[in-house]
């Protein structure tokens, strides 16, 4: 069970500027005043009853923290410290300075396939570690992925806030990521599966190697639309007419309705187009 610090946070770090916010926290480049180290602090708003809706509730911010503190791997973000205070809860966690995968894809506008390959090999191996602890993600997406710096594949998983534990015959089903990113059952409100996470993988791979976002409609409703019919394709030809049927294949085989159907992690890292790497 975690164990937060009840001392005051400033007493240990020095708060310094805003790097990033989410619905109910913000996230601060922070200084651990003993060892001159700098931490990404993670300030989230506990929910103050159990009628409103602002906030996190505590056992969730409890899950989180106990997730990251089974989890150790290389391409995972570590827990360094935690803190409770009377609002808030503040994980202080690994610094990643790379910047998110989504800006780089930004700049880079899309990659060729080799980096592309380097960069899913390296997200399927922080996943494996996760899915042999029957832990997912469920929010797998371009901005949770963190260059650890700016001249190497290497990556970082970032923000365990919807991770669970998968236990057998347990249902899970009331978790939302981000539309473009879902999974056709998130959608239905059917049992998610470890098989979520490989849906995401799927759209993160469609977009390293395009730019383009497979199921992104004009709004939310008509993107839900475009997953639960798995309308998506390589047609566009401006986009895709240098991928190799390898890298198609290995998509294919994780954009299925079917959560059953999809590939595994361990069958994604032998797959041909990731393999050879
Ligand atoms: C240099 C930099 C810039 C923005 C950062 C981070 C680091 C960052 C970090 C983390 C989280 C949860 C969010 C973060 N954000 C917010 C944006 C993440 N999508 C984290 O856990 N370590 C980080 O370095």
């Amino acid at each position: 069970m975690a164990m937060f610090r009840t001392e005051s946070v400033e007493e240990f770090y020095q708060i310094g500027e805003d790097i990033g916010s989410g619905q109910f926290s913000e996230v601060k480049k922070v200084t651990e005043k003993s060892t001159g180290k700098d931490y990404a602090g993670k300030f989230i708003r506990k929910r103050r009853s159990t009628a409103s809706r602002r906030g996190v509730k505590r056992e969730d911010i409890v899950r989180e923290v106990s997730i990251l503190e089974e989890l150790s791997h290389d391409n995972i973000i570590s827990l360094h410290d935690a803190f409770e205070l009377q609002k808030e809860v503040v994980l202080i966690l690994e610094l990643v300075t790379g910047g998110e995968l989504f800006h780089y894809l930004a700049e880079e506008d899309h990659v060729n396939e080799e980096v592309a390959a380097q960069f899913v090999k390296k997200i399927l191996e922080a996943l494996k570690h996760m899915h042999d602890r029957n832990i997912c993600h469920l929010d797998l997406k371009p901005e949770n992925i963190m260059l650890l710096n700016r001249n190497t594949q290497n990556i970082m998983l970032i923000d365990f806030g919807l991770s669970r534990r998968i236990k057998p015959g347990e249902d899970i089903r009331d978790i939302m990521g981000t539309a473009e990113f879902v999974a056709p059952e998130i959608i239905n409100f059917e049992p998610l599966s470890l098989n979520t996470d490989m849906w995401a993988i799927g759209v993160i791979t469609y977009i390293l190697l395009s730019g383009l976002s497979p199921f992104l409609g004009d709004d939310q409703q008509e993107t839900y639309e475009n997953v639960t019919a798995i309308n998506y394709s390589f047609e566009d030809d401006d986009f895709f007419s240098s991928t190799s049927e390898l890298a198609k294949d290995f998509i294919d085989h994780l954009l299925l309705k079917d959560p059953r159907k999809r590939a595994t992690v361990d069958q994604c890292l032998s797959h041909p187009w990731i393999m050879p790497r």
